[in-house]
């Protein structure tokens, strides 16, 4: 029998909803005892803030992106965890979340070669999430997006209930052109199982075998900068102010999240935009880890300090 920790390593473009089917996951009786990774672009973590309260461990690697500088650090979050594992912390999976940006092959080679991870952790599957909002614009433009597909199991399509959404057809002929065997899902039929894509025994493609590694490289004028913020936030007016720049920048803004303290709330808020695309806050406990507000901002060729002026003129007023 092979008793190496199994471990679903789920990719997709930012923003496509990877943190929140691995809620959904978690939130089933077959999710309790995982182990999760997550990897995410930019100096301070978000996701691992969202998955604190329902997961048994949960580590995160932040700071690099996935593909190319923190592979060591997951490599080392990987050992951590099936040290656990044989301490008594017994997993029954573990999953990875690779950063939105990250191509997904370096880190499959990375278990696939390390020989200590070899011999304690075994690939169960790659699934891939992508969104019907930005999905196919991601796919012509964006290198990584299609990467990530190539190299699934299985394509999770999200975001299918929202306005402007592409259709699943459309949408999931564009997936299966990149990756024509691959098994496609959409995660707001009502018989899609979080469960059984992420908790699956596994059913290893074997065209990921076939990834050249050297290949491997996302683009260059992508940055990510951090805003952090002393005063509490009064929301309706925070929120009037990124809609509108998103509505102007998103193009050039392909992720914005963070964690605010409002005026109003007890509770923190944790806010999602994705490129034009402001999605509902999220109510978060306030933490023992008590950060203050931040945005982390993930863009491609647009200036921290035109964001940071406008964000101060909004606070001022
Ligand atoms: N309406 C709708 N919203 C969704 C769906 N999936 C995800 N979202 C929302 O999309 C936003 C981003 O989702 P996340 O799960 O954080 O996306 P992610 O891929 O983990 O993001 P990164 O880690 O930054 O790459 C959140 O506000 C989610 O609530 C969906 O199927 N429908």
């Amino acid at each position: 029998m092979d008793d190496r920790l199994a471990i679903t390593l789920v990719t997709g473009f930012l923003g496509s909803g990877k943190t929140t089917l691995i809620r959904r996951y978690i939130e089933t009786p077959a999710g309790a005892d995982t182990g999760i990774i997550v990897n995410e672009f930019g100096e301070v973590g978000v996701d691992h803030s969202l998955f604190v309260h329902a997961a048994e461990q949960v580590e995160l690697v932040d700071g690099g992106c996935l593909c190319c500088a923190r592979r060591e650090d997951v490599a080392k979050a990987m050992y951590r965890l099936v040290q656990l594992s044989q301490n008594g912390r017994s997993f029954s999976r573990a999953i990875l979340e690779t950063s939105g940006l990250a191509d997904p092959a370096p880190i499959i080679a990375t278990l696939e070669r390390d020989p200590w991870l070899r011999t304690h952790v075994r690939l169960a599957s790659v699934v891939a999430v992508i969104d019907a909002v930005a999905g196919l614009d991601n796919l012509r433009s964006q290198p990584e997006a299609r990467r990530q597909i190539s190299i699934a199991d299985t394509v999770v399509l999200t975001k299918t209930d929202m306005r402007n959404a592409a259709s699943a057809e459309e949408l999931s002929a564009a997936v299966l052109k990149i990756a024509p065997d691959v098994t496609v899902l959409e995660a707001q039929e009502h018989d899609f199982r979080a469960d059984a894509v992420l908790g699956g025994s596994g059913n290893p493609a074997t065209n990921r075998l076939a990834f050249n590694e050297a290949q491997s490289s996302h683009s260059q004028d992508v940055s990510s900068f951090t805003i952090r913020l002393k005063e509490k936030i009064d929301w309706p007016a925070f929120t009037i102010w990124l809609t509108a720049l998103l509505h102007a920048h998103g193009d050039r803004i392909l992720r914005i999240k963070g964690l605010l303290e409002t005026s109003s709330a007890n509770t923190r808020l944790a806010i999602h935009g994705v490129q034009h695309v402001m999605h509902p806050p999220t109510h978060l406990p306030k933490g023992d880890d008590e950060t203050g507000s931040f945005l982390v901002f993930i863009t491609r060729g647009l200036e921290q300090q035109a964001i940071s002026n406008s964000l101060q003129r909004l606070l001022r007023v």
